[in-house]
């Protein structure tokens, strides 16, 4: 199939309706049981769907949680909606349909935030994958690192699951970033349910080495 050079989306809106529509997509396929039929019937619409996209699939290297392929607009972020700062991340991109519904803020020094989990995130029963909360957490300190001017990669993180994290329902997220000591960020971050807390992580952040480290 050919790749189409017409100009991709501008209308962000329309980007983010459409991966929000796909992931409420995949919440049915997850959690319906429909007969044969419907099924049927589903595959077609899918498959008529996937047939529109494809000629605009992007090709290359580059691909990052800020990036399509080649095309990286930088680490931009706004207060109010810290998801912004990686709208393709798989945990909280807005504009990737597998990424649950987080939405995260600056408050002050402090990274907050909620997310509601349907089924599509289940691992024990009526709670949340162990797995998933992970990644959460991966993001949530991540960005207090970013609010606090010293982006890294995951050096080590350690999670301590003291709850189950329940699905379908508001889960409050927290992170500070507590202290940096050269390259290495250090930060702690929480899980809590009516004020509980389910979860719990430290993690420490390397920030990549510049000519100034040297
Ligand atoms: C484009 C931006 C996109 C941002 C996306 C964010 C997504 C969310 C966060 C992620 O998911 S990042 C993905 C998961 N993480 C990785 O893939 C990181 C893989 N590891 C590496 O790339 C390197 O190992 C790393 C950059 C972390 C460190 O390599 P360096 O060569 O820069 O470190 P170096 O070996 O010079 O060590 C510097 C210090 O850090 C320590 N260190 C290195 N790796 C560590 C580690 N993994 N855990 C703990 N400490 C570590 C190391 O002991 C040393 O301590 P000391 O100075 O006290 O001697």
């Amino acid at each position: 199939m050919e790749f189409q050079q017409e100009e991709a989306a501008k209308d962000r809106d329309l980007v983010e309706a459409v991966n929000r529509e796909a992931g409420e997509l995949i919440r049915l396929l997850r959690c319906s049981q429909a007969p044969d039929q419907v099924l049927a019937t589903a595959t077609e619409h899918i498959q008529a769907a996937m047939k529109s996209l494809a000629p605009y699939l992007r090709q290359g290297e580059g691909w990052s949680t800020i990036s399509i392929a080649s095309d990286t607009p930088g680490l931009g972020w706004l207060e109010d909606d810290l998801t912004r700062c990686m709208p393709y991340s798989p945990v909280s991109g807005t504009c990737n349909p597998v990424a649950p519904p987080i939405r995260m803020w600056r408050d002050g020094d402090e990274v907050r935030g909620e997310v509601v989990f349907s089924p599509t995130y289940a691992g024990p029963p009526n709670s949340v994958h162990g797995g998933i909360i992970a990644a959460v957490f991966d993001e949530l300190l991540s960005m207090a690192n970013v609010i606090s001017g010293n982006a890294g990669f995951t050096g080590t993180l350690s999670i301590r699951y003291q709850r189950h994290t329940p699905l379908d329902r508001p889960i409050e997220l927290w992170a500070v970033n507590e202290r940096t000591s050269g390259r290495k960020l250090f930060c702690r971050g929480e899980m809590r349910v009516d004020g509980q807390v389910t979860a719990s992580a430290e993690g420490l952040f390397i920030r990549p080495a510049t000519q100034m480290d040297s």
